[in-house]
């Protein structure tokens, strides 16, 4: 996939987001944690980490590089059930190789059931590791729809890219 080679910016930012429905009988992963006790799970190709695709779509579009649909077609058998912590990290990649590294993100999360809160360090220290950062660079955020999509769960993403020092 052919990008113009991205301005030599010192700092870039990135915005993603990505929703799926909740079905019964299927595990509902966030962050990268499998969130104990929910009843829901994500319909999707992938294991429908919605947290985890909309960091990897705003790491992507800080550089312009596209959507992880690009890069992971989701009509491919390869693909269905994967760990998206994979979506992730060739993100990460892509950015790395062009210069850049994540400073800081902010993640909202909109689910209605269950609460979030009593997990919100776990999702933290989780999406830290993942993406190399302290947890005091990683704010994650819970909200519900107010019960205007009860059956649902969106998250939403923004990153700070840094041009890495000693890049030209
Ligand atoms: N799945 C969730 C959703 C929300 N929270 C917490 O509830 C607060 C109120 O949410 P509203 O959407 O009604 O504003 C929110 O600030 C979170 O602290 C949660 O823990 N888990
Ligand atoms: C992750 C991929 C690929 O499995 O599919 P889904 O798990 O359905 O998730 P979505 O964000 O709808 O699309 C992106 C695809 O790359």
């Amino acid at each position: 996939m052919s990008t113009p080679p991205a301005r030599p910016l010192p700092y870039r930012v990135g915005f993603g987001e990505d929703a799926h429905r909740l079905a019964p009988g299927r595990p509902l992963v966030l962050g990268g944690v499998t969130i104990p006790g929910a009843e829901h799970g994500a319909v999707a190709h992938s294991d429908g980490d919605a947290a985890l695709h909309a960091l990897a779509d705003a790491l992507l579009s800080g550089l312009a590089l596209g959507d992880i649909g690009q890069y992971f077609p989701d009509t491919a058998a390869e693909w269905q059930g994967m760990d998206s912590r994979l979506i992730l990290a060739r993100a990460l990649a892509l950015v790395r190789e062009r210069g850049y590294a994540p400073g800081n993100v902010a993640l909202v999360i909109t689910l209605d059931r269950p609460k979030l809160g009593p997990l919100r360090a776990e999702i933290a220290r989780s999406l830290a590791a993942l993406l190399g950062l302290p947890e005091s660079d990683v704010g994650v955020s819970f909200k519900t729809s107010e019960g205007l999509a009860p059956a649902h769960v969106q998250a939403r993403a923004t990153v700070l890219l840094l041009r890495a020092a000693g890049e030209p």
